[in-house]
């Protein structure tokens, strides 16, 4: 099915709005066949007074759950890991419920609580508690096993970074290879993604880079410089660095069958609804979006201090989008720079 052309004022008018309702800077860039588009508004850095530019590193935050998904699922078809296995099978300290399958945690299934909603109920303190602690896996489950499950496993769908922080401690404990070394060698490297790193526990970002700016919950305060920060309290679950076009390659590259294989990738995009309208899914480690214009892409969702991201690809990996605004705990620029996916990919242009 051929898309609408991108359309870049569409783009432009979305990141414009985006910071009109806090967002120092922002970027786009779509990949669409042979055409390449990259659109950039605001600041980089704002003490430095830095234009923001389309190739700029960044924290990319969830989207690192797609990273880790894809190491999985090669362990997967490589025989060593069984998607409808109990991942107590396979973890060096058991989870409290047998019957957590690995599937249950790439689906957000487990029931598992997430402790970010402790850990960041009051954004600053608690990002400022932690922007400079190394955790291990173990004390990040510990925390989350501290209380009840939210359902049953496979009962219900339940976001939680938990998750994917057991399968982070689950890859090192079945390969005895950290999960820095399975990201370079099973995806940096063979993709050439030479502007993605995984540099747990080191705080600061390398090369030409964004910086990020978290908003306090006191909305009259003045926006907070989180960039420099371990992510340890993410590690698998969000702590990956890249910019616009190597997450528009790595998505391309997942849907186009270069990363896993057909049988695991089917597992992958074997989507399920996870809100009323439908226009929401969510498969393994793989967020769905129905958009107006009837197509559905693939990607992934990014929040950390002071990062969104938005980096989504169309079935056929024909045509990627990424997108970054480099604020955070602010709702409306979150769900503002959502509208980038409507104007990259069905043409809208909201003006
Ligand atoms: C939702 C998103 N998830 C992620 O990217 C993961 C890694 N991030 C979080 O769970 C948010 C952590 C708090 C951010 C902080 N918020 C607060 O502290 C709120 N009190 C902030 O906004 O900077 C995804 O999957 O798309």
């Amino acid at each position: 099915t051929s898309l609408p052309s991108p359309s870049v004022t569409g783009v432009l008018a979305v990141q414009k709005q985006a910071m009109a309702n806090g967002a120092p800077g922002a970027l786009t860039r779509i990949d669409s066949g042979a055409s390449s588009y990259r659109i950039a508004v605001g600041k980089a850095d704002t003490a430095a007074d830095t234009a923001m530019d389309a190739d700029r590193r960044f924290r990319v935050g969830s989207v690192s759950k797609t990273f880790t998904t894809v190491v999985l699922l090669q362990l997967v078809a490589e025989g060593r890991v069984d998607l409808d296995a109990p991942a107590n099978d396979y973890l060096p300290k058991p989870l409290p419920d047998d019957r957590i399958t690995v599937r249950h945690l790439l689906s957000h299934r487990s029931g598992l609580w997430d402790y970010t909603n402790d850990m960041f109920y009051h954004t600053v303190p608690g990002f400022e508690a932690v922007r400079n602690k190394v955790f291990t896996f173990q004390e990040l489950i510990d925390l989350s096993t501290a209380h009840q499950p939210t359902n049953q496993p496979g009962a219900a769908y339940s976001y939680s970074n938990t998750n994917f922080v057991v399968l982070g401690q689950l890859i090192e404990h079945v390969t005895g290879v950290p999960m820095a070394t399975q990201y370079e060698q099973r995806i940096f490297q063979p993709l050439g993604l030479k502007n993605t790193s995984y540099v747990h526990p080191q705080t600061t970002i390398t090369g030409s880079y964004a910086r990020g700016y978290v908003r306090d919950d006191d909305t009259t305060l003045p926006l907070v410089d989180s960039t420099e920060q371990t992510v340890s309290w993410a590690q698998s679950a969000g702590a990956v660095i890249s910019n616009s076009a190597d997450l528009n390659r790595f998505f391309a590259a997942i849907v186009s069958g270069k990363l896993v294989p057909q049988p695991q990738l089917r597992e992958m995009m074997s989507m399920v609804p996870v809100n009323a309208d439908g226009t929401q899914s969510y498969g393994l480690g793989l967020r769905g979006r129905k958009l107006s214009c009837g197509v559905t892409v693939y990607g992934h969702t990014g929040t950390v201090q002071g990062y969104y991201t938005y980096a989504f690809t169309t079935a056929d990996g024909k045509r990627s989008m990424t997108s970054m605004a480099n604020t955070s705990n602010n709702g409306t620029v979150n769900t503002v720079l959502a509208g980038t996916l409507e104007a990259a990919f069905c043409g809208v242009d909201p003006v």
